[in-house]
């Protein structure tokens, strides 16, 4: 019994510690741009009495022309509201150290790609710049927007530090970028010794929240930078800053400058929630059709409580005409990204996707949002945090969201009063089986 509760909590952990990094490098197949925020930068100086130099442009930067042109080809007018402050304390000398956390797409990665391709002397063939992720994949993304920023600056090299890179005994590697996971970067210095670390000038610990959740990694990061000379430049970024982060990322970045951008709220101020009593799913399809039968709904999101009714509503919703994406939990990301790139190119119109599968993804311009089943966790309570991240998407920067919640038992009428209840809000009955009630709230 003990080691079969103990293989449980294994397995769950692996899926938590899969879900983090899987859920970080959709978010990055799927992103094409800066995520929108109204929110100030927090900036905490380790020398308070210093002045705080921030920047508008990138000319203000004395870029290397190079990278100038690198930037400026990827499509950066400006830098964002997180590189308008870290940029300078990247590129300041003498080289200072810093801890930024800033929700995911804020443009962290960016920020410190171009603090390293900065730095690096392209005459000295060692390595110069090295920096960690939690996985081979998200070293490969970030190893991608190096090679996009670097286009103009041929001279600079990269190498991937990752496990199936093998290099032949006594290697001494010319490249002056290193990108790889924990694992390999800690061998290739130690073991291996293709890599002296005593000639490293900086370190990045990229996604630390999502390191520190994956076993060993942190002590193997610990160890990379116990190697490095006491003036490289340490630089730790997250996308969250609970205590156990801050923890490690203290341990890792000492004298730290510290820059914090909050996320952006999610209300639902701005949101028309409704309810739906129907007493099965097939009643809670027909009440679906009404509604889309009523009103014009440009793009919808649907969340089921299964995999099994995810798959059955899409199928019933594509035979009645509809252009259905479907994100289902066995797919593998990249399959995920290319889905939703789909819909958000608009070529579908409605997502149906159980909660597990649209954690954390951002969708906006997706304006009506169902709930055929309501969010409830694994004790079967009502899960407030998902509901309101759920359906705080759809009334984003000003726009109005309609959000509607299908009822189908005693059980769910419950978790719904209990939502109700926690966020204070009330949520409207509908009825749908008359149109013009229908045809009412879309206005
Ligand atoms: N100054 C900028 N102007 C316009 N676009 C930018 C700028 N900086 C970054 N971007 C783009 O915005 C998106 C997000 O940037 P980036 O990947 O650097 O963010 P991030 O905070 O590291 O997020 P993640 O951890 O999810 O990768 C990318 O598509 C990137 O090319």
């Amino acid at each position: 019994m003990a080691s079969d509760s103990w293989a449980q909590a294994l397995t769950r952990l692996c899926v938590c510690v899969y879900d983090k990094a899987a859920q970080s490098l959709l978010n990055k197949l799927i992103r094409s741009n800066l995520v929108n925020t109204t929110n100030q930068v927090e900036v905490l100086q380790r020398d308070p009495t210093s002045p705080l130099y921030s920047v508008k442009s990138f000319e203000e930067l004395r870029l290397k022309p190079q990278l100038l042109q690198g930037v400026y080809a990827m499509g950066f007018n400006r830098p964002s509201k997180i590189q308008e402050t870290a940029l300078p304390m990247m590129l300041a000398e003498p080289p200072q150290n810093l801890i930024a956390q800033s929700q995911s797409g804020t443009g962290k990665t960016a920020a410190f790609v171009l603090a390293m391709l900065s730095h690096v002397d392209p005459e000295n063939k060692w390595p110069q710049c090295m920096c960690v992720s939690p996985t081979y994949e998200l070293a490969l993304q970030t190893g991608k927007v190096i090679e996009q920023m670097g286009k103009f600056y041929p001279e600079v090299q990269l190498v991937y530090a990752i496990r199936g890179n093998k290099l032949e005994r006594g290697t001494k590697l010319q490249e002056q970028i290193v990108i790889g996971t924990p694992g390999t970067v800690l061998d290739w210095c130690q073991k291996l010794k293709f890599i002296d670390p005593r000639k490293i000038k900086v370190f990045v610990l990229d996604e630390a929240d999502v390191m520190i959740a994956t076993q060993g990694h942190q002590d193997q990061s610990i160890r990379i930078q116990r190697m490095l000379p006491k003036t490289c430049q340490m630089l730790l970024f997250s996308a969250t800053f609970e205590d156990t982060v801050w923890n490690f990322a203290k341990r890792i970045v000492p004298d730290p400058n510290i820059i914090k951008l909050k996320r952006e709220e999610e209300t639902l101020d701005t949101i028309k929630q409704y309810y739906v009593i129907c007493n099965s799913k097939e009643e809670k399809f027909q009440a679906l059709c009404n509604i889309y039968g009523a009103i014009t709904i440009a793009q919808a999101m649907i969340f089921c409580h299964t995999r099994k009714t995810a798959g059955w509503l899409a199928g019933e919703l594509s035979r009645e005409g509809h252009q259905v994406a479907l994100l289902s939990g066995e797919m593998q990301v990249e399959q995920r990204a290319a889905v939703i790139e789909r819909f958000r190119d608009g070529k579908e119109k409605v997502l149906v996707t159980t909660n597990v599968c649209a954690r954390g993804i951002d969708v906006e311009q997706v304006s009506v949002v169902i709930n055929f089943d309501l969010p409830v966790d694994k004790d079967g309570n009502p899960d407030n945090e998902t509901y309101l991240h759920r359906i705080g998407r759809t009334g984003r920067f000003g726009k109005r969201g309609l959000a509607i919640n299908m009822v189908d038992s005693r059980f769910s009428m419950n978790i719904l009063d209990r939502i109700q209840e926690h966020f204070n809000k009330k949520i409207e009955k509908l009825d749908t089986d008359d149109l013009d009630e229908i045809e009412k709230i879309a206005n």
